[in-house]
């Protein structure tokens, strides 16, 4: 690395308060199959090591049991979920929300509305293959747009009906947006890794989607 990039991030790391860049120029799409899209902007973040920070300290984060067969296991991550209307555990989570819901006005009129919290503790923490289906999601063309801190995670993504998965890296600063019709025509997945920190995962989505 140069002097230059080592001065940089540690100038960003000391001093810098966390923001987040202009979306349109760093924005970039990928059309899956079936109507689904991803859009990614790495990097949208800077400060991010900061805002993880910040939010490991600040945010109530819960484990939560969940109804398995015949039996209630840990889910493995910690949670913590905001709903519409209530106050968020730091001022760029604010500003990050609408800017997702300015940035993406033509195609989400509504805008996101609500930011579900996901601490990964290490590589054993995950979560299986899912859609975020609970909701609307189920029926229509929805957003899911999740900002990650921390560790850097492969994000799976594999198309309902069968066929290969993709494989996106997800790494501090970075966001993905899942649109269109990708919660119900394919799932996603954080799976586990060997060797790596914490992660936290913001997901801001509209209301009735999660
Ligand atoms: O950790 C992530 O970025 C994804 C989490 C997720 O898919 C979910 O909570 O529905
Ligand atoms: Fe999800």
């Amino acid at each position: 690395m140069s002097t230059a990039g080592l001065q940089g991030s540690l100038f960003d790391e000391v001093t810098d308060e966390p923001s987040c860049a202009d979306l349109a120029p760093i924005v970039t799409r990928r059309t899956l199959t079936d109507g689904a899209w991803v859009d990614v902007a790495p990097g949208w973040v800077a400060g991010a090591a900061q805002l993880h920070e910040r939010l490991t300290d600040d945010v109530p984060w819960r484990a939560e049991r969940r109804a398995m067969y015949d039996r209630v296991v840990d889910v493995p991550r910690l949670l913590c979920q905001y709903g519409e209307g209530v106050a968020l555990p730091h001022p760029l989570l604010v500003t990050m929300r609408d800017a997702l819901s300015e940035h993406y006005r033509g195609e989400l009129p509504e805008g996101f509305a609500t930011a579900g919290l996901c601490l990964y503790r290490d590589g054993s923490d995950s979560v299986a293959w899912h859609g975020d289906t609970i909701g609307r999601g189920s029926t229509e063309d929805t957003m899911v747009a999740i900002v990650s801190l921390g560790a850097p995670r492969p994000l799976m993504l594999r198309p309902r009906g069968g066929g290969a998965s993709l494989k996106f890296f997800v790494a501090q600063g970075d966001l993905l947006v899942m649109g269109g019709s990708c919660q119900r025509t394919w799932e996603h997945a954080i799976p586990k890794v060997t060797g790596v920190g914490q992660r936290i995962s913001v997901q801001f989505r509209p209301t009735g989607v999660w």
